[in-house]
């Protein structure tokens, strides 16, 4: 159990590949890389070659939430747990594999419905990230950040990271008041949450709720909120502190219909005397989400 390492990649599809390069790059200083097709656009954070990839179509969807394992036996692994619960595994080719710079990929959807892919053996890009505020990303052992996905059938969705997939439960916090379903965070390493899982009534595009990237400055993130700002960019959530993962963050609207969360100074979780809580609120302070346009994937069907 507990195969997964991190949050290794996030692939997702956009209509508007022009206004997401001034988000990611000119707004919040992802650095930017290179891959195989001309038109993509491929964000640098650290010594992968791209950990968000945006690659342009005609919707806006999430293609890969890309987890790593250690090796080819973790992959192994994983690759069996999945199938034993009846989930169809598919192994990608090398071609495949090498256009998502990883040694090997295994593709499979949860019981969402999102597109998930595990994988190890990533490649490395050794030439200086190059962010635009100076700032790091926090990566390296607690992953990429984490991504918050909606599903429609939560229980099993919740059954499938736990009990297939080993990720551990961090946590919940009731929605809409004491009485409300629960969103549920789950780690697989000392990031708090790598995964949150929200119940919404579909799961159709885009697929996803936000992504959260975490950087090593609270000046970087103040720059970035003005960035985003004066490029006129919808801020969903004002600046704020979570009680879980007590991170100061704010949440930015991507086009597509949901959120960056660009945050720092989250907490390390030791699991030697960890036990999962129930916050009752999302904040300390801030994060206030009156201004927010409505989440794609809560927004009544089109
Ligand atoms: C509550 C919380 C703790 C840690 C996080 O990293 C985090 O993103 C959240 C908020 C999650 C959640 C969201 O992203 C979409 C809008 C939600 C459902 C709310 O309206 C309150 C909590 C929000
Ligand atoms: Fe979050």
């Amino acid at each position: 159990m507990a195969q997964i390492r991190g949050l290794g990649y996030l692939k997702v599809q956009t209509r508007d590949i022009d206004r997401w390069r001034e988000l990611a790059i000119d707004g919040l200083g992802f650095a930017a890389g290179s891959g195989p097709d001309p038109a993509g656009l491929y964000l640098r954070m650290d010594e992968r070659r791209a950990r968000l990839v945006v690659l342009p179509g005609d919707a806006d969807r999430v293609l890969a939430v890309g987890w790593e394992v250690r090796d080819q036996f973790a992959l192994a692994a994983v690759c069996r747990a999945v199938e034993a619960s009846g989930t169809a595994v598919k192994e990608l080719s090398g071609a495949e594999s090498a256009e998502r710079n990883a040694e090997r990929v295994m593709a499979f959807e949860d019981p969402a419905g999102t597109p998930v892919e595990v994988f190890y053996g990533p490649a490395l890009d050794h030439s200086p990230v190059i962010t635009g505020l100076a700032q790091r990303f926090v990566t390296g052992a607690q992953g990429m950040g984490h991504v918050v996905l909606p599903t429609p059938r939560m229980d099993e969705t919740c059954s499938f990271y736990t009990e297939v997939l080993g990720f551990l439960p961090r946590g919940a916090m009731r929605l809409g008041g004491p009485r409300g379903p629960r969103l549920r965070f789950l780690g697989v390493n000392q990031r708090h949450h790598s995964l949150a899982v929200v119940p919404a009534p579909r799961s159709a595009d885009p697929g996803l709720v936000h992504l959260m990237v975490e950087v090593d400055s609270l000046d970087a993130v103040g720059r970035a909120l003005d960035n985003v700002n004066r490029l006129g960019f919808s801020i969903s959530s004002t600046l704020g502190r979570h009680t879980n993962d007590k991170m100061v963050s704010f949440y930015v609207r991507a086009p597509g219909g949901w959120d960056i969360e660009y945050g720092t100074d989250g907490m390390l979780v030791d699991e030697t005397h960890y036990t999962a809580e129930e916050i009752t609120a999302d904040s300390y302070w801030g994060h206030d989400w009156s201004g927010s346009e409505p989440l794609a994937v809560f927004a009544p069907p089109a």
